[in-house]
Protein backbone atom coordinates (compact mmCIF):
# COMPACT_ATOMS: atom_id res chain seq x y z
CA UNK A 1 0.00 0.00 0.00
CA UNK A 2 1.27 3.47 -0.79
CA UNK A 3 0.72 6.67 1.11
CA UNK A 4 -2.30 8.71 0.13
CA UNK A 5 -2.34 11.23 2.96
CA UNK A 6 0.49 12.25 5.23
CA UNK A 7 -0.39 14.48 8.17
CA UNK A 8 2.42 16.01 10.22
CA UNK A 9 2.21 18.25 13.24
CA UNK A 10 -1.47 19.10 12.75
CA UNK A 11 -2.50 21.51 15.50
CA UNK A 12 -5.85 23.27 15.85
CA UNK A 13 -6.62 26.00 18.38
CA UNK A 14 -9.93 27.81 18.81
CA UNK A 15 -9.68 31.34 20.14
CA UNK A 16 -12.44 32.16 22.57
CA UNK A 17 -12.88 35.53 24.28
CA UNK A 18 -11.08 34.48 27.45
CA UNK A 19 -9.52 31.11 26.62
CA UNK A 20 -7.93 28.97 23.94
CA UNK A 21 -9.31 25.50 23.15
CA UNK A 22 -6.52 23.04 22.32
CA UNK A 23 -8.63 20.86 20.04
CA UNK A 24 -5.92 18.96 18.10
CA UNK A 25 -2.27 18.91 19.14
CA UNK A 26 0.78 17.98 17.09
CA UNK A 27 -0.94 15.10 15.31
CA UNK A 28 0.96 12.85 12.91
CA UNK A 29 -0.91 10.26 10.84
CA UNK A 30 -0.43 8.52 7.53
CA UNK A 31 -3.27 6.99 5.56
CA UNK A 32 -2.40 4.55 2.81
CA UNK A 33 -4.40 3.59 -0.25
CA UNK A 34 -6.49 0.59 0.65
CA UNK A 35 -6.26 1.32 4.37
CA UNK A 36 -9.15 1.68 6.79
CA UNK A 37 -7.91 3.81 9.66
CA UNK A 38 -10.22 4.15 12.66
CA UNK A 39 -9.90 7.15 14.95
CA UNK A 40 -11.43 6.42 18.35
CA UNK A 41 -11.68 8.26 21.65
CA UNK A 42 -14.14 9.79 24.09
CA UNK A 43 -16.48 12.63 23.19
CA UNK A 44 -14.74 15.97 22.76
CA UNK A 45 -11.20 14.62 22.21
CA UNK A 46 -10.88 16.31 18.80
CA UNK A 47 -11.93 13.68 16.25
CA UNK A 48 -14.37 15.79 14.26
CA UNK A 49 -12.12 18.84 14.41
CA UNK A 50 -9.39 16.71 12.81
CA UNK A 51 -11.78 15.80 9.96
CA UNK A 52 -12.94 19.38 9.51
CA UNK A 53 -9.36 20.70 9.52
CA UNK A 54 -8.45 18.39 6.62
CA UNK A 55 -11.41 19.64 4.60
CA UNK A 56 -11.07 23.34 5.43
CA UNK A 57 -14.40 23.35 7.25
CA UNK A 58 -13.36 25.00 10.49
CA UNK A 59 -14.90 28.30 11.63
CA UNK A 60 -13.05 31.61 11.55
CA UNK A 61 -11.89 31.44 15.18
CA UNK A 62 -9.77 28.35 14.40
CA UNK A 63 -6.01 28.53 13.95
CA UNK A 64 -4.49 25.58 12.07
CA UNK A 65 -0.82 24.68 11.70
CA UNK A 66 0.96 21.64 10.30
CA UNK A 67 0.88 19.84 6.97
CA UNK A 68 -1.48 17.34 5.36
CA UNK A 69 -0.11 16.19 2.02
CA UNK A 70 -2.42 14.24 -0.25
CA UNK A 71 -1.07 12.65 -3.43
CA UNK A 72 -3.52 12.72 -6.29
CA UNK A 73 -3.47 11.58 -9.88
CA UNK A 74 -3.76 14.37 -12.42
CA UNK A 75 -7.20 13.69 -13.89
CA UNK A 76 -10.31 14.89 -12.15
CA UNK A 77 -12.33 12.13 -10.58
CA UNK A 78 -11.02 8.96 -9.07
CA UNK A 79 -7.58 7.44 -8.80
CA UNK A 80 -7.37 6.26 -12.33
CA UNK A 81 -4.99 6.77 -15.19
CA UNK A 82 -5.68 6.37 -18.87
CA UNK A 83 -3.73 3.13 -18.85
CA UNK A 84 -5.73 1.48 -16.08
CA UNK A 85 -8.23 -1.07 -17.34
CA UNK A 86 -11.54 -2.18 -15.95
CA UNK A 87 -12.08 -5.76 -14.91
CA UNK A 88 -15.00 -7.77 -13.78
CA UNK A 89 -14.05 -9.53 -10.59
CA UNK A 90 -15.64 -12.78 -9.59
CA UNK A 91 -18.20 -12.43 -6.89
CA UNK A 92 -17.46 -15.77 -5.31
CA UNK A 93 -14.47 -17.94 -4.65
CA UNK A 94 -12.17 -19.34 -7.30
CA UNK A 95 -13.85 -21.21 -10.08
CA UNK A 96 -12.69 -23.49 -12.84
CA UNK A 97 -11.34 -21.41 -15.65
CA UNK A 98 -10.44 -18.43 -13.46
CA UNK A 99 -7.24 -16.82 -14.58
CA UNK A 100 -4.64 -15.01 -12.57
CA UNK A 101 -3.39 -11.80 -14.08
CA UNK A 102 -1.10 -9.06 -13.00
CA UNK A 103 -2.25 -5.55 -13.42
CA UNK A 104 -2.44 -3.44 -16.32
CA UNK A 105 -1.56 0.07 -16.97
CA UNK A 106 1.98 0.05 -18.31
CA UNK A 107 4.36 -2.15 -16.45
CA UNK A 108 4.27 -3.28 -12.89
CA UNK A 109 4.43 -0.64 -10.24
CA UNK A 110 4.83 -0.69 -6.54
CA UNK A 111 1.42 -1.47 -5.10
CA UNK A 112 0.10 -3.35 -8.13
CA UNK A 113 -2.10 -6.22 -7.05
CA UNK A 114 -2.65 -9.58 -8.60
CA UNK A 115 -6.22 -10.63 -9.04
CA UNK A 116 -8.03 -13.69 -10.21
CA UNK A 117 -10.36 -13.03 -13.10
CA UNK A 118 -13.34 -15.14 -13.98
CA UNK A 119 -12.76 -17.44 -16.88
CA UNK A 120 -16.30 -17.29 -18.14
CA UNK A 121 -18.88 -14.63 -18.79
CA UNK A 122 -20.38 -12.39 -16.17
CA UNK A 123 -22.02 -14.11 -13.28
CA UNK A 124 -24.37 -12.89 -10.61
CA UNK A 125 -22.34 -11.22 -7.95
CA UNK A 126 -19.51 -10.26 -10.27
CA UNK A 127 -18.35 -6.73 -9.62
CA UNK A 128 -16.66 -4.35 -12.00
CA UNK A 129 -14.02 -1.95 -10.91
CA UNK A 130 -10.76 -0.35 -11.82
CA UNK A 131 -7.74 -1.65 -10.01
CA UNK A 132 -5.56 1.24 -9.09
CA UNK A 133 -1.92 0.61 -9.76
CA UNK A 134 -1.13 2.01 -6.36
CA UNK A 135 2.34 3.42 -6.68
CA UNK A 136 2.92 7.00 -7.63
CA UNK A 137 2.82 7.66 -11.32
CA UNK A 138 4.10 10.42 -13.53
CA UNK A 139 1.73 13.36 -13.29
CA UNK A 140 0.64 12.64 -9.71
CA UNK A 141 0.64 15.82 -7.71
CA UNK A 142 0.81 16.53 -4.04
CA UNK A 143 -1.48 19.05 -2.41
CA UNK A 144 -1.14 20.39 1.14
CA UNK A 145 -4.72 20.42 2.39
CA UNK A 146 -3.81 22.86 5.14
CA UNK A 147 -2.02 25.31 2.85
CA UNK A 148 -3.69 25.08 -0.57
CA UNK A 149 -6.46 27.58 0.13
CA UNK A 150 -10.24 27.50 -0.03
CA UNK A 151 -10.51 27.74 -3.83
CA UNK A 152 -8.49 24.57 -4.40
CA UNK A 153 -10.31 22.76 -1.58
CA UNK A 154 -13.73 23.76 -2.88
CA UNK A 155 -13.06 23.13 -6.58
CA UNK A 156 -10.80 20.12 -6.48
CA UNK A 157 -10.78 18.34 -3.16
CA UNK A 158 -13.88 18.54 -0.98
CA UNK A 159 -16.65 16.24 -2.12
CA UNK A 160 -14.46 15.13 -5.05
CA UNK A 161 -11.19 13.55 -3.93
CA UNK A 162 -12.19 13.50 -0.28
CA UNK A 163 -15.78 12.65 0.64
CA UNK A 164 -17.23 13.38 4.06
CA UNK A 165 -20.03 11.55 5.79
CA UNK A 166 -20.77 14.25 8.38
CA UNK A 167 -21.49 13.54 12.02
CA UNK A 168 -24.74 15.55 11.88
CA UNK A 169 -26.47 14.49 8.66
CA UNK A 170 -29.64 16.43 9.41
CA UNK A 171 -27.66 19.69 9.64
CA UNK A 172 -25.77 18.86 6.45
CA UNK A 173 -28.95 18.32 4.43
CA UNK A 174 -30.48 21.76 4.54
CA UNK A 175 -31.52 22.01 0.88
CA UNK A 176 -35.15 21.59 -0.05
CA UNK A 177 -34.68 19.03 -2.79
CA UNK A 178 -35.70 15.41 -2.86
CA UNK A 179 -33.01 12.86 -2.20
CA UNK A 180 -33.19 11.55 -5.76
CA UNK A 181 -32.50 14.96 -7.28
CA UNK A 182 -29.71 15.66 -4.82
CA UNK A 183 -28.02 12.37 -5.53
CA UNK A 184 -28.56 12.49 -9.32
CA UNK A 185 -27.13 16.01 -9.47
CA UNK A 186 -24.14 15.00 -7.40
CA UNK A 187 -23.47 12.00 -9.64
CA UNK A 188 -23.71 14.18 -12.75
CA UNK A 189 -21.41 16.78 -11.25
CA UNK A 190 -18.77 14.06 -10.97
CA UNK A 191 -19.20 12.80 -14.51
CA UNK A 192 -21.23 9.76 -13.53
CA UNK A 193 -24.56 8.57 -14.86
CA UNK A 194 -27.37 10.14 -12.76
CA UNK A 195 -29.38 6.95 -13.32
CA UNK A 196 -26.98 5.28 -10.88
CA UNK A 197 -28.84 7.03 -8.03
CA UNK A 198 -30.83 3.94 -7.03
CA UNK A 199 -27.75 1.75 -7.07
CA UNK A 200 -25.66 4.18 -5.01
CA UNK A 201 -28.53 4.63 -2.53
CA UNK A 202 -28.86 0.87 -2.13
CA UNK A 203 -25.10 0.59 -1.69
CA UNK A 204 -25.40 3.06 1.18
CA UNK A 205 -28.20 0.96 2.70
CA UNK A 206 -30.96 3.40 1.72
CA UNK A 207 -34.13 2.05 0.15
CA UNK A 208 -34.29 3.76 -3.30
CA UNK A 209 -37.98 4.50 -2.56
CA UNK A 210 -36.78 6.83 0.22
CA UNK A 211 -35.09 8.99 -2.44
CA UNK A 212 -38.59 10.32 -3.17
CA UNK A 213 -38.61 12.06 0.22
CA UNK A 214 -37.39 15.52 1.07
CA UNK A 215 -34.47 15.59 3.54
CA UNK A 216 -36.72 16.96 6.28
CA UNK A 217 -38.97 13.92 5.88
CA UNK A 218 -36.11 11.53 6.60
CA UNK A 219 -35.40 9.90 9.95
CA UNK A 220 -31.94 10.46 11.44
CA UNK A 221 -30.78 7.05 10.20
CA UNK A 222 -32.16 7.65 6.70
CA UNK A 223 -30.49 11.07 6.52
CA UNK A 224 -27.27 9.37 7.56
CA UNK A 225 -27.52 6.89 4.71
CA UNK A 226 -28.42 9.62 2.20
CA UNK A 227 -25.26 11.48 3.30
CA UNK A 228 -23.32 8.26 2.82
CA UNK A 229 -24.76 7.90 -0.70
CA UNK A 230 -23.87 11.53 -1.50
CA UNK A 231 -20.32 11.02 -0.24
CA UNK A 232 -19.97 7.89 -2.40
CA UNK A 233 -21.28 9.67 -5.51
CA UNK A 234 -17.88 11.11 -6.44
CA UNK A 235 -16.12 7.79 -5.79
CA UNK A 236 -13.54 9.62 -3.64
CA UNK A 237 -10.00 8.42 -3.02
CA UNK A 238 -10.44 9.19 0.66
CA UNK A 239 -13.70 8.88 2.51
CA UNK A 240 -13.89 10.48 5.94
CA UNK A 241 -16.78 8.89 7.80
CA UNK A 242 -17.58 10.75 11.03
CA UNK A 243 -19.71 8.43 13.17
CA UNK A 244 -21.40 6.95 10.06
CA UNK A 245 -23.22 4.28 12.07
CA UNK A 246 -24.64 6.31 14.94
CA UNK A 247 -28.38 5.87 15.20
CA UNK A 248 -28.45 2.84 12.88
CA UNK A 249 -29.81 -0.59 13.77
CA UNK A 250 -27.37 -3.47 13.95
CA UNK A 251 -27.97 -4.80 10.40
CA UNK A 252 -27.50 -1.32 8.94
CA UNK A 253 -24.40 -0.79 11.06
CA UNK A 254 -22.98 -3.97 9.56
CA UNK A 255 -24.05 -2.92 6.07
CA UNK A 256 -22.26 0.44 6.43
CA UNK A 257 -19.12 -1.13 7.89
CA UNK A 258 -19.00 -3.69 5.10
CA UNK A 259 -19.36 -0.90 2.57
CA UNK A 260 -16.42 1.01 4.06
CA UNK A 261 -14.30 -2.14 4.16
CA UNK A 262 -15.13 -2.93 0.53
CA UNK A 263 -14.08 0.54 -0.60
CA UNK A 264 -10.68 -0.04 0.97
CA UNK A 265 -10.39 -3.47 -0.57
CA UNK A 266 -11.02 -1.80 -3.92
CA UNK A 267 -8.12 0.62 -3.40
CA UNK A 268 -9.69 3.71 -1.79
CA UNK A 269 -8.89 4.78 1.77
CA UNK A 270 -11.26 5.39 4.68
CA UNK A 271 -10.79 7.42 7.84
CA UNK A 272 -13.48 6.12 10.15
CA UNK A 273 -14.23 8.27 13.19
CA UNK A 274 -16.18 6.26 15.72
CA UNK A 275 -17.13 5.73 19.34
CA UNK A 276 -17.88 2.14 18.48
CA UNK A 277 -14.76 0.13 19.29
CA UNK A 278 -16.42 -3.10 18.22
CA UNK A 279 -16.95 -1.53 14.78
CA UNK A 280 -13.31 -0.48 14.62
CA UNK A 281 -12.22 -3.97 15.64
CA UNK A 282 -14.35 -5.50 12.90
CA UNK A 283 -13.17 -3.47 9.92
CA UNK A 284 -10.10 -1.36 10.69
CA UNK A 285 -6.56 -2.10 9.54
CA UNK A 286 -5.10 0.47 11.89
CA UNK A 287 -6.42 2.39 14.87
CA UNK A 288 -5.47 5.78 16.26
CA UNK A 289 -6.65 6.38 19.82
CA UNK A 290 -7.14 10.06 20.67
CA UNK A 291 -7.19 11.52 24.14
CA UNK A 292 -7.48 15.21 24.95
CA UNK A 293 -6.46 16.43 21.47
CA UNK A 294 -3.53 14.04 20.95
CA UNK A 295 -3.07 10.60 19.47
CA UNK A 296 -1.90 8.41 22.33
CA UNK A 297 -1.63 5.09 20.51
CA UNK A 298 -1.48 4.35 16.78
CA UNK A 299 -1.04 0.72 15.86
CA UNK A 300 -2.32 -2.08 13.66
CA UNK A 301 -5.87 -2.90 14.79
CA UNK A 302 -5.15 -6.56 15.53
CA UNK A 303 -2.24 -5.63 17.83
CA UNK A 304 -4.13 -2.90 19.63
CA UNK A 305 -7.21 -5.00 20.31
CA UNK A 306 -5.16 -7.98 21.44
CA UNK A 307 -2.71 -6.05 23.57
CA UNK A 308 -3.40 -2.33 24.09
CA UNK A 309 -0.22 -0.59 25.22
CA UNK A 310 -1.48 2.79 26.42
CA UNK A 311 -3.36 2.65 29.74
CA UNK A 312 -6.08 4.81 28.16
CA UNK A 313 -6.57 2.36 25.27
CA UNK A 314 -6.77 -0.44 27.81
CA UNK A 315 -9.37 1.54 29.74
CA UNK A 316 -11.47 2.05 26.61
CA UNK A 317 -11.35 -1.65 25.79
CA UNK A 318 -12.16 -2.65 29.36
CA UNK A 319 -15.31 -0.52 29.15
CA UNK A 320 -16.69 -2.75 26.38
CA UNK A 321 -19.70 -4.86 27.40
CA UNK A 322 -18.04 -8.08 26.25
CA UNK A 323 -14.93 -7.30 28.31
CA UNK A 324 -14.99 -5.85 31.84
CA UNK A 325 -17.84 -3.41 31.20
CA UNK A 326 -16.00 -1.04 33.57
CA UNK A 327 -15.73 2.63 32.56
CA UNK A 328 -12.54 4.59 33.21
CA UNK A 329 -13.09 6.59 36.40
CA UNK A 330 -13.03 10.37 36.08
CA UNK A 331 -13.33 12.67 33.09
CA UNK A 332 -11.01 14.00 30.41
CA UNK A 333 -9.46 17.40 31.22
CA UNK A 334 -10.85 20.64 29.79
CA UNK A 335 -9.15 21.43 26.49
CA UNK A 336 -8.79 25.02 27.68
CA UNK A 337 -6.65 23.93 30.63
CA UNK A 338 -4.50 20.96 29.66
CA UNK A 339 -1.68 19.93 31.99
CA UNK A 340 1.87 20.28 30.64
CA UNK A 341 2.63 16.53 30.78
CA UNK A 342 0.50 13.49 29.98
CA UNK A 343 -3.17 14.59 29.92
CA UNK A 344 -4.29 11.12 31.07
CA UNK A 345 -2.13 11.18 34.22
CA UNK A 346 -4.99 12.28 36.50
CA UNK A 347 -6.97 9.13 35.61
CA UNK A 348 -4.09 6.70 35.26
CA UNK A 349 -3.16 4.02 37.78
CA UNK A 350 0.43 3.87 36.48
CA UNK A 351 1.25 7.53 36.97
CA UNK A 352 4.69 8.60 38.25
CA UNK A 353 6.70 11.82 38.25
CA UNK A 354 7.90 10.99 34.74
CA UNK A 355 4.36 11.71 33.48
CA UNK A 356 4.87 15.44 34.12
CA UNK A 357 6.75 15.43 30.81
CA UNK A 358 4.74 14.98 27.62
CA UNK A 359 5.35 11.45 26.26
CA UNK A 360 5.86 10.88 22.52
CA UNK A 361 5.91 8.02 20.02
CA UNK A 362 3.36 5.58 18.56
CA UNK A 363 2.46 4.71 22.14
CA UNK A 364 2.61 8.05 23.95
CA UNK A 365 3.14 6.76 27.48
CA UNK A 366 6.07 6.60 29.91
CA UNK A 367 4.75 3.33 31.36
CA UNK A 368 3.09 1.37 28.56
CA UNK A 369 1.61 -2.02 29.28
CA UNK A 370 3.67 -4.97 28.23
CA UNK A 371 2.07 -7.90 26.45
CA UNK A 372 2.50 -9.95 29.62
CA UNK A 373 0.22 -7.58 31.55
CA UNK A 374 -2.70 -8.01 29.20
CA UNK A 375 -5.17 -10.62 30.44
CA UNK A 376 -5.63 -13.50 28.01
N1 LIG B 1 -15.91 26.27 16.87
C1 LIG B 1 -15.41 25.89 18.04
N2 LIG B 1 -15.04 26.79 18.97
C2 LIG B 1 -14.53 26.38 20.14
N3 LIG B 1 -14.35 25.11 20.50
C3 LIG B 1 -14.71 24.17 19.60
C4 LIG B 1 -15.27 24.50 18.34
N4 LIG B 1 -15.51 23.35 17.67
C5 LIG B 1 -15.14 22.34 18.50
N5 LIG B 1 -14.66 22.83 19.64
C6 LIG B 1 -14.12 22.06 20.79
O1 LIG B 1 -13.09 21.21 20.30
C7 LIG B 1 -13.07 20.01 21.03
C8 LIG B 1 -13.07 18.82 20.09
O2 LIG B 1 -14.35 18.75 19.45
P1 LIG B 1 -14.72 17.58 18.45
O3 LIG B 1 -16.02 17.95 17.84
O4 LIG B 1 -13.60 17.34 17.53
O5 LIG B 1 -14.89 16.35 19.42
P2 LIG B 1 -15.17 14.82 19.00
O6 LIG B 1 -14.00 14.02 19.43
O7 LIG B 1 -15.57 14.76 17.58
O8 LIG B 1 -16.40 14.50 19.97
P3 LIG B 1 -17.74 13.65 19.69
O9 LIG B 1 -17.33 12.22 19.82
O10 LIG B 1 -18.66 14.08 20.77
O11 LIG B 1 -18.23 13.98 18.32
C9 LIG B 1 -14.28 20.04 21.96
O12 LIG B 1 -13.84 20.40 23.22
C10 LIG B 1 -15.15 21.11 21.36
O13 LIG B 1 -15.90 21.75 22.36
NI1 LIG C 1 -17.31 14.38 16.63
Amino acid sequence: MTDLLEITGLTVRFRLRDAVVQAVTNLDLTVRRGELLAVVGESGCGKSVLAHALLGLLPANAGVTGRALITLPPAAGVARTSTDRTFVLPGGGERPGDRTVVLPGGGERPGDRTVVLPGGGERPGDRTFVLPGGGERPGDRTVDLLGCGETTLARQIRGRRIGLIPQSPATALTVVRKGRRLLAETLKQHGRDPRLADQVAAEAGLDPADLERYPFELSGGMAQRLCTALALASDPELLIADEPTSGLDRPLVDHTLDLLRRRCDEGAAVLLITHDLAAAERVADTVAVMYASRIVEHRPAADLFRAPAHPYSQGLLNALPDRDFRAIPGHPPMLTALPPGCAFAARCTRVTDACKVQPAGPVACHHPLTTAEVPA
